[in-house]
């Protein structure tokens, strides 16, 4: 199935809300993550909603994040061709309004994060607003996320070091006024290498911040950014609470690198000449009888056994999520 816009992703919040699941958003900046994540989702029946940064984007496309939407795009909507589960494209912390108005102009993302969370209340409404005021002038098929309150970590090129909560009254306001359709909190995740032992997480928060937005009229989608760290337990308490995207990026960049060393090191040999040897790599070893293993270093190699550990962790996050056995698409 071709991948889906903002009018089809926001039914399947609709659903999440209504029975309690959540959609594990999964970051990615190159083709193996993306694979396995599409093939983990399908393998356990659930939609799947990837993310590109502003970093992603650049890194994909050279230097030019324009080039890398449009190329991962284009690769995306190849690969989910291929299945029959839901596949969405969210753009992770974007904050230049440039690049935003090009990805609506593109149409190719489900939706759009505005990320204006480390600015003063009132630059964050506003900037949060006119991005979803865009949206409107060009009717766009996107959602937009915003968020309000700061999580620790480095989220793309964005260092918070300490967090702020979200406040529950300022959240009926924040989306009142900027009417976005997901809202982004702050409970005590972190972005990046977090234990979830260590975090001081706030379910009771998530609650009360949900509770507060239904008392006005407002059943906003919640969204829980740095999650890599959070456990099984701690996801699923945050998911009875309104959660219904759960941003992971971390868990599945160590998943790759990982899956690499571990190839390279049981066969370090097929790659690396023995210290004993005085091999010329600028002749490619031509003066010595030693030669590397093409059937290792091949990228390919360690490429497939990449996309398997993916999908293996992506079937199981969707196990923990529940979004497992939800497709609406399949
Ligand atoms: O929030 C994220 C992407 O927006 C990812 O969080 P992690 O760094 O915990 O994977
Ligand atoms: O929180 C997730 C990050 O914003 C994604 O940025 P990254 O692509 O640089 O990891
Ligand atoms: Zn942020
Ligand atoms: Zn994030």
């Amino acid at each position: 199935m071709p991948f889906y816009g903002g009018s089809e992703l926001a039914t399947v919040y609709d659903d999440a809300l209504t029975e309690g699941f959540g959609l594990i958003a999964s970051n990615i900046a190159e083709p193996n993550i993306m694979m396995g994540l599409i093939e983990g989702a399908a393998r356990k029946d659930s939609d799947i909603l990837l993310q590109l940064s502003g970093g992603a984007s650049t890194f994909a496309g050279n230097e030019d994040p324009v080039d890398g939407l449009q190329a991962m795009g284009a690769y995306i909507e190849a690969i989910a061709d291929q299945y029959d589960i839901g596949v969405f494209l969210n753009m992770d912390h974007q904050s230049d309004l440039g690049f935003i108005e090009a990805q609506m102009d593109l149409g190719i993302p489900s939706s759009i994060m505005i990320d204006a969370s480390h600015e003063p209340f009132e630059e964050n409404v506003a900037r949060s607003r006119e991005v979803v005021e865009m949206k409107k002038d060009k009717d766009a098929d996107v959602l937009i996320e915003a968020e309000l309150g700061q999580i620790k970590g480095v989220e793309d090129n964005i260092e918070a070091a300490e967090a702020f909560y979200t406040d529950p009254e300022q959240a009926v306001e924040f989306v009142d006024r900027t009417g976005c359709d997901l809202l982004a909190i702050s409970v005590g995740t972190q972005h990046g290498v977090a234990k979830g032992k260590n975090l001081e997480l706030r379910p009771d928060l998530a609650q009360e911040i949900r509770q507060t937005l239904r008392d006005h009229g407002l059943d906003t989608p919640l969204v829980l950014h740095g999650s890599s760290g959070v456990q099984p337990r701690q996801l699923q308490e945050m998911l009875q609470h309104g959660i219904c995207k759960v941003n992971k990026d971390t868990r599945y960049q160590y998943e790759y690198t990982r899956t690499a060393f571990d190839l390279y090191r049981d066969d370090g040999t097929a790659i690396v000449p023995p210290e004993d040897i005085d091999a010329n790599r600028e002749t490619f070893f031509n003066d010595t009888e030693w030669s590397p293993n093409k059937d290792i270093f091949d990228p390919r190699v360690a490429g497939r056994q990449i996309r398997d550990r993916i999908a293996d962790v992506h079937a199981e996050l969707t196990e923990v999520s529940g979004s497992a056995g939800h497709s609406r698409f399949a």
